[in-house]
């Protein structure tokens, strides 16, 4: 059965790091398509530079023409916050009992995990991946550190063979990218280009977003 596989952020802007990710995300699972998943009211950070339709915008540009990658915009359908265990239940109704469901997260989000809705829940809906970020450790005493250990596996292949409840460490090449240092450096009349798909620069410069001047800095 194929695999379904989100990769949720606030993409706030969408940059190359993220991309690269999905990318290799969806080689080291057999080109499975990635589904990139923008939050609406992200539950814990505060506002948005973007807003949502803007964030939405400047996915699509970035990934025009890339096969492996798709948008899903359920949560920006959905009024109120953005929990990901009500987009993954809404998932496994779609999908039925038996499709392996997978959720992509850098370690920098997954060490949070024990703090985000109903997060017990969410190893019965899909399996998860962790994907290694350079500098974050997760503390070896943390809920999430003990999920890793009870349910880790060692191969994508073990994702196949069932629905959800394992989590699978990757280490692909990272890209030192924060969407966080591209706002700064765009709010500080710097160009954020080659961080993020020329694309995507030029639509924050016409919408004037992050502080952009609405000129061409190419
Ligand atoms: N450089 C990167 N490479 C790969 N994945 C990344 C990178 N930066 C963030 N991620 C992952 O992408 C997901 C969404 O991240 P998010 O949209 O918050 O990006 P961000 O660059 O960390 O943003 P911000 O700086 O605003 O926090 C998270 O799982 C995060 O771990
Ligand atoms: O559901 C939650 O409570 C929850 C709490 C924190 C983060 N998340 C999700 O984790 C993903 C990455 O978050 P972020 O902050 O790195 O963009 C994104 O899809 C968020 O909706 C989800």
């Amino acid at each position: 059965m194929p695999m379904h596989v989100i990769y949720g952020g606030t993409f706030d802007p969408v940059h190359h790091g993220h991309l690269r990710l999905a990318l290799e995300v969806s080689e080291r699972l057999g080109n499975v398509p990635v589904n990139l998943v923008p939050c609406h009211i992200p539950p814990h950070r505060g506002e948005t530079g973007a807003t949502a339709a803007q964030r939405l915008r400047l996915l699509e540009l970035a990934i025009a023409g890339e096969p492996c990658l798709q948008i899903d915009d359920r949560e920006l359908r959905r009024e109120g916050a953005s929990y990901t265990a009500d987009t993954l239940r809404q998932l496994r109704n779609e999908l039925g009992a038996d499709a392996p469901l997978v959720m992509v997260v850098g370690t920098d989000a997954f060490a949070g995990f024990d703090r985000w809705q109903e997060w017990q829940q969410i190893p019965g809906l899909a399996h998860i991946i962790v994907v290694r970020r350079p500098g974050t450790a997760l503390d070896r005493e943390s809920e999430p550190a003990r999920l890793l250990a009870e349910r880790g596996v060692e191969s994508a292949d073990a994702l196949c063979g069932q629905a959800s409840g394992r989590v699978l460490e990757l280490d692909p090449p990272w890209l030192d990218i924060s969407a966080t240092g591209i706002r700064e450096r765009i709010g500080g009349g710097q160009s954020p280009r080659y961080l993020v798909p020329d694309a995507v620069w030029a639509e924050i410069q016409r919408m004037g977003l992050y502080g952009a001047c609405p000129v061409n800095n190419f």
